[in-house]
């Protein structure tokens, strides 16, 4: 039977939505690979199922291209939020996912979500062992010292002169699964342009490089804020564009940017 799904992205990282809140939907991880492919598939960077949440308006499961399920996405947030508000009165929506429960707000074809307190022990990101997440005492090739941030997922960040100059095709897998990562890690290198502008490239967990990372520029922020590179509210400019992020004097990270939808479709499962 074909089963209905929305094509969304935020940036240009894309998504392949389905909504199980009223038919529940289970997908193997070879069918999750076989639907993300670009090749042979729908194609995208990440795939969603929305289903009911007793403690939001709804729960939002998310797996990467890989097939691998993951625990928060950013750009994924705003185009579920917008999903959702189609379908309410108030653009107000709580989204639950397996990080927890974050709010959002939809105005038009974006959304501001408050992305919670990011955490920054290093048990929390989580590393193999104890060091300071400020300043890691760690290197690969010409990237060294980075910055470590759970913003729901684990992130590392470079911050590097020149992000274009960085090969990050080649070092983003080589840190992704360097086993000081028990979980893996998302990969960022980020320049800082000016006191409210970062550029930001990232290699994510389970997808590679995509065009944007929601998370990933709330981690690129909130490490350069930690080195005082930069006020509390900058722009992160990334290949598709530029996202709002704002680290409040609450500790929360707002997020602000484009959720989009490209076409909707259906595919036999
Ligand atoms: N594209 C996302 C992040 C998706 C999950 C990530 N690859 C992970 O494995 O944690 C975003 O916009 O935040």
């Amino acid at each position: 039977m074909a089963r209905p799904f929305t094509k969304m992205h935020g940036l240009g990282n894309d998504f392949v939505v389905f909504d199980a809140r009223q038919d529940a939907l289970a997908l193997s991880a070879a069918q999750i690979r076989a639907i993300c492919n670009r090749r042979t598939g729908i194609g995208c960077d990440q795939l969603f199922i929305m289903e009911p949440s007793a403690d939001a308006d709804v729960f939002m499961r998310i797996y990467n291209a890989d097939g691998g399920e993951v625990s928060a996405c950013g750009n994924g947030a705003r185009c579920i939020a917008r999903l959702v508000a189609e379908t309410q009165e108030t653009g107000a929506v709580s989204i639950e996912t397996l990080a927890g429960v974050i709010e959002g707000t939809v105005d038009g074809p974006g959304a501001a979500i408050d992305m919670g307190v990011p955490k920054l022990g290093w048990e929390d990101i989580p590393l193999a062992y104890g060091m300071d997440t400020l300043e890691m005492p760690v290197g690969w090739e010409e990237l060294d010292a980075p910055s470590a941030v759970n913003m729901g997922n684990p992130h590392v960040v470079f911050f590097v002169p020149d992000v274009e100059a960085v090969p990050l095709e080649r070092l983003g897998p080589q840190i992704e699964t360097d086993p000081l990562f028990p979980e893996r890690v998302n990969v960022g290198v980020a320049q800082i342009t000016a006191r409210g502008e970062i550029r930001l490239r990232v290699w994510e967990r389970g997808a590679g490089l995509t065009q944007a990372c929601g998370t990933g520029a709330c981690a690129a922020a909130v490490a350069a804020m930690r080195r005082r590179l930069t006020e509390r509210k900058v722009t992160v400019r990334l290949p598709g564009g530029p996202l709002s992020i704002e680290w409040r004097s609450d500790d929360h990270v707002m997020m602000t940017g484009p959720a989009e939808i490209s076409f909707t479709g259906a595919i036999a499962l």
